[in-house]
């Protein structure tokens, strides 16, 4: 059988894509379209018109846009029972409030959103959070491309949010720290009281450190994406799995268990 043969045999997904002229955009388009149990049926970036999506019969919206327009996108797709796969940052706790108060509307429709793809990014927020307990000080390090317009980044504020629930529940204090910053910003930012910095340089793609000290030792826990294609075998899983996940979905975790 061709690759085209094999394509039309089984029951395709029919997947559109938000963003698809952008760097993960044309990323996933390629992943989609290779995939033989998907069809590539709708490629949406800035100007077109969402309509097309639904005419030409998205069964799945693969979004990666931006911040600012993300909210709007997810709207749509929910409206029109469209299930949907995020990538794009800026998910705040209010946002995904509004995502599920949609949701709740339309009972039959899912969303996986996930700060990153990545499936040894996932692995390394779980391992972050099972090490926090342990460890008296932390510090998050992330690394990106200058064209990033964000930050810190998604993958940093989820990491830090998972550290200081997971410090909390260990009844540990904040970290120490005596240093005055006499720069603002010196010491990076604060997420639930993790320190949070974040690098922008020319060659980079995604990387993130967790460092965890005490005393007598440190534990770095290391990630990175050298390429975009490093996000696709995630998007994939999720496009798989969401028509059969009503409701929200937060991260890739579930998916990967
Ligand atoms: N979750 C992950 O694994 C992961 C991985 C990489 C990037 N990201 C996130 O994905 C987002 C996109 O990243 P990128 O590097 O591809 O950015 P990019 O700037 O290269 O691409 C964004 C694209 O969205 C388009 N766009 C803007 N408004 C639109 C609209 N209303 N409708 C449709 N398209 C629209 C732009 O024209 C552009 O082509 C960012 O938020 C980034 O942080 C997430
Ligand atoms: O390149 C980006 O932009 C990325 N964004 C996500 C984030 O902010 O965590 C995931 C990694 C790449």
């Amino acid at each position: 059988m061709t690759d085209e043969q094999e394509k039309g045999a089984a029951e395709q997904i029919r997947v559109g894509v938000l963003g698809a002229r952008g760097r993960m955009g044309v990323e996933v388009c390629k992943a989609v379209d290779a995939a033989t149990d998907m069809e590539l049926v709708a490629m949406v970036d800035q100007g077109d018109w969402l309509f097309n999506a639904s005419d030409a019969g998205a069964e799945v919206m693969v979004d990666f846009t931006t911040p600012d327009v993300v909210m709007d996108n997810l709207h749509w797709c929910i409206d029109q029972g469209i299930s949907a796969v995020v990538g794009t940052t800026g998910f705040t706790e209010q946002r995904l409030e509004r995502v599920r108060g949609w949701l709740d509307r339309k009972p039959g429709v899912g969303v996986v959103i996930a700060p990153n793809f990545g499936i040894g990014a996932v692995l390394m927020m779980q391992f972050a959070a099972r090490a926090a307990r342990h460890f008296e000080s932390v510090e998050i390090i992330e690394q990106h491309h200058p064209r990033k317009l964000d930050a810190p980044s998604g993958t940093a504020a989820h990491t830090a949010r998972l550290i200081a629930a997971a410090r909390a529940e260990a009844g540990l204090g904040p970290a120490p720290d005596a240093t005055k910053d006499e720069v603002a910003g010196a010491r990076g930012a604060d997420i639930d009281g993790v320190r949070v910095h974040a690098v922008r340089a020319t060659g980079l793609v995604a990387h993130q450190e967790v460092l965890f000290g005490t005393t007598g030792e440190t534990l770095t826990i290391r990630h990175d994406s050298y390429d975009r294609v490093s996000f696709m075998p995630g998007v994939l899983l999720a496009v798989r799995a969401v028509r059969n996940r009503p409701g929200l979905t937060l991260g890739l975790d579930a998916l990967l268990d």
